[in-house]
């Protein structure tokens, strides 16, 4: 099986390391460690939903591989969404377990409710650092919008359980909010 690939423009760096190359209203959405899900809801509860795109077992990229320190040919579980505000995708997400690390988490029955909103009710959640990577264009995305400036990955841990959540911020996002073009 190929890995999925995409062109990442420069690398995932440290959040503190890309700061400088983006505005402090981007900033505020990039690294903010709480809750996205919690953050879009706030900003238009009524239309907030998660359109479920893909669910199961996969094969990593090979970026996903290395930040959770796996074998590329080690099966995973991935889980892509889009977070819509009405019917205007505005976050494309993609968030990928070790197999071996699910340990039994819920995450196969999760459907249209938000990860985030299960992830962070658990008690003990940890987050990494959050990295941060300029104009990504995943390719699971294309079908359904352009990716923003910008897009963010970090691991939460809960336990023994670690998931690499990866969120692309959309063009759509960015209009909406009226969001710098960086
Ligand atoms: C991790 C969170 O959950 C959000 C919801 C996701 C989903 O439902 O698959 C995936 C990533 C996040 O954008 C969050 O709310 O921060």
């Amino acid at each position: 099986m190929t890995h999925d690939r995409f062109s990442a423009g420069p690398h995932w760096l440290p959040a503190d390391a890309q700061r400088p190359h983006m505005s402090p209203a981007w900033w505020r959405w990039l690294a903010s460690r709480d809750s996205l899900t919690a953050r879009l809801r706030a900003a238009n509860p009524q239309s907030f939903t998660v359109r479920l795109l893909a669910q199961g077992m996969a094969r990593p990229r090979l970026d996903e591989a290395q930040a959770l320190g796996l074998d590329p040919r080690a099966r995973i579980w991935r889980r892509e969404v889009m977070l819509m505000l009405g019917d205007t995708p505005w976050v494309a997400a993609r968030s990928v377990a070790p197999l071996a690390s699910l340990h039994g988490a819920r995450l196969q029955s999760l459907g249209t409710r938000s990860l985030g909103s299960w992830l962070f009710r658990q008690p003990g959640l940890e987050r990494d650092p959050i990295e941060i990577i300029r104009s990504p264009t995943p390719t699971f995305i294309t079908a359904h919008g352009r990716a923003a400036p910008w897009g963010r990955r970090s691991i939460l841990r809960l336990g023994r359980t670690s998931i690499l959540v990866q969120e692309f911020f959309l063009d759509a996002m960015a209009a909406d909010l009226a969001l710098p073009s960086r």
